[in-house]
């Protein structure tokens, strides 16, 4: 079975009588990368800070383990297994790319000669060996967020955490990033990310957990939060006539579109539904030239889940 990196049950923290996180439930399997998602304010960053130990969970929460090490008691060996970039840098603006990332080596006391080699290939693999001997003050953007990663890696973390990695990146610098995750992933590290792209989480993510008021408000692969909410089809495309009119015929309740021959009808796109209309087809004794499922994306998710509505029904006129 797999192991979980992150694990954590209940986790729970206020500022006086404001509810940050209320009940925080976290089962994140090795080698994964899971995506907190969650509008401003939602308590994102609260949860990496408290799994990063960088801040205390209430005493009311229950039990979190990170990299199999308990946060209450083993706070020391957690900080040893993980790495955390994100909005607070440790990148010094003043030294060059290389000091930086140098000076991570002295602290994980590292030889000076390991710690050079490491700092050559990590440079080397973020594109900035050309830009190493330049202050990072002079870096843009992508490259400052590129060398904090670097400079995490100098630990050989086996889970990363990141906080809003691509925000105020530009299209380029953010694909840039996520080849940076995915690679990360492949090296069998777990990556524990935040974000408030929709995009990314959809394009990252193996789990999404949508925060919302303290509380995880749905949690499942893209496609399955996806399902959640109302708004998706299978349309059916026909090019005879003869077809589409019978086909309207035996699937009532279909809209229809009888310029373009096509008939779309609400489906939650799971093999059931799918299995229903092909079967009432069959019976009819219609082939459709083209079937396509459309599903709702992760906006239409993000605002039903993150507006206080709730998980909205399941649309009415599905296909029975
Ligand atoms: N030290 C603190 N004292 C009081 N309130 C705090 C403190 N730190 C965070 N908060 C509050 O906790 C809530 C959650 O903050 P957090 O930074 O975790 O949200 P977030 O989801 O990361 O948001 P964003 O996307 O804007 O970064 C906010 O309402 C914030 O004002």
């Amino acid at each position: 079975m797999t192991e979980l990196a992150i694990a954590a049950d209940g986790l729970r923290k206020s500022y006086g009588d404001k509810t940050v996180l209320d009940g925080v439930d976290l089962a994140v399997p090795e080698g994964t990368i899971f995506c907190l998602l969650g509008p401003n304010g939602a308590g994102k960053t609260t949860a990496v800070k408290i799994l990063s130990t960088l801040i205390s969970p209430d005493p009311a929460s229950g039990p979190i383990r990170v990299g199999g090490h308990d946060l209450a008691t083993e706070a020391q060996a957690l900080r040893a297994a993980i790495g955390v970039t994100g909005q607070f840098s440790a990148v010094d603006s003043l030294i060059t790319g290389e000091e930086n990332m140098l000076l991570m080596a002295d602290l994980h006391h590292l030889s000076k000669r390991e710690g050079r080699q490491v700092t050559a290939r990590l440079l080397e693999r973020f594109d900035l060996t050309e830009a190493a001997g330049k202050p990072a003050s002079t870096y843009s953007g992508g490259m400052k967020r590129r060398l904090d990663i670097a400079m995490t890696l100098v630990g050989n973390p086996r889970i990363i955490f990141l906080d809003e990695p691509t925000t105020g990146l530009d299209p380029r610098s953010r694909h840039n990033m996520w080849r940076i995750v995915r690679e990360l992933v492949s090296d069998g590290v777990t990556v524990f990310l935040t974000t408030q792209y929709l995009e990314e989480a959809d394009e990252l993510a193996d789990r999404i957990a949508v925060l919302n008021d303290g509380r995880i408000a749905a949690e499942g692969t893209a496609e399955e939060l996806k399902r959640l909410v109302p708004g998706g089809h299978v349309r059916l495309r026909f090019t005879d006539p003869a077809s589409y009119r019978s086909a309207a015929t035996a699937l009532s309740g279909a809209s229809r579109d009888d310029e373009a021959l096509t008939l779309q009808l609400p489906s939650d796109g799971s093999q059931r539904e799918l299995r229903s209309i092909l079967d009432r087809l069959d019976s009819a004794g219609i082939e459709a030239d083209e079937l396509t499922v459309h599903t709702p994306d992760l906006d239409d998710v993000f605002f039903a889940l993150t507006g206080g509505a709730g998980v909205p029904d399941q649309p009415k006129e599905s296909v029975r």
